[in-house]
């Protein structure tokens, strides 16, 4: 069974759907320019109407340490994940929150996968993210998706995670063809930035449930 994370959750009822739904992770977005940022109140909200199984996950760009620590006090977080970060700085902050850590590598080409294996003992998870255009605001989240060809051979050193332009339609196709153990999505699972639908949310973990 493939694990799913539903990324950029920020209502209860989007909450709701993800876990009822068998979501093993639900990602809470700490970044001001997202259309999916939460505030502390928010997180706090949204974590008091999870049920622990289901795990939590605080995304981040490049973090302040207070900002962080605030966060994982207020989602009551499990696992922290980390975009535009290099391998010291995931170690630090691994060992200093001490909670599971994962890393966001940007992939378009082959070469960006060979980053992956510099978080060796750094970090507990790659997420294989799409990278998103220079001019983007935003690391994540907006749908972009990689050539999965380019894991075709490659040796997972660490535990990871398939994430970039997910959505119901491709996520079988997408597990059947990368093996990925756990899937990401966010936008896909969306009507507009921001705005999760449940329809799409149950669609996505069906689609995973049924591959
Ligand atoms: O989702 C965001 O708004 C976001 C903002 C800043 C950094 C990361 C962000 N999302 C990270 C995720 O884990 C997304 O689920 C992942 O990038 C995939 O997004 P999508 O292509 O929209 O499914």
């Amino acid at each position: 069974m493939t694990d799913v994370k539903v990324c950029g959750i920020i209502t209860v009822e989007a909450l709701a759907a993800a876990v009822n739904g068998g979501a093993t992770h639900v990602g809470f977005v700490f970044f001001a320019p997202s259309p999916r940022n939460l505030s502390f109140d928010g997180a706090a909200a949204l974590a008091a109407a999870a049920p622990d199984h289901v795990r939590r996950v605080g995304v981040f760009v490049d973090p302040d340490e207070e900002l962080l620590e605030r966060a994982i006090q207020a989602g009551r977080l499990h696992a922290v994940q980390l975009h535009r970060t290099a391998p010291q700085r995931t170690g630090h902050l691994r060992q200093r929150t001490g909670l599971e850590t994962w890393t966001a590598v940007a992939v378009k080409g082959r070469a960006d996968l060979t980053g992956a294996r510099d978080y060796i003992g750094a970090a507990d998870r790659i997420l294989f993210d799409a990278k998103t255009p220079a001019s983007a605001a935003l690391p994540g989240g907006m749908g972009v998706r990689f050539d999965w060809s380019l894991l075709d051979g490659f040796q997972h050193l660490l535990p990871w995670a398939l994430s970039g332009g997910l959505d119901p339609a491709n996520v079988k196709e997408a597990i059947r063809r990368t093996g990925a153990p756990l899937v990401d999505a966010s936008s896909g699972l969306e009507n507009a930035p921001g705005v999760k639908s449940v329809d799409k949310i149950t669609a996505f973990l069906q689609a995973v449930a049924a591959s």
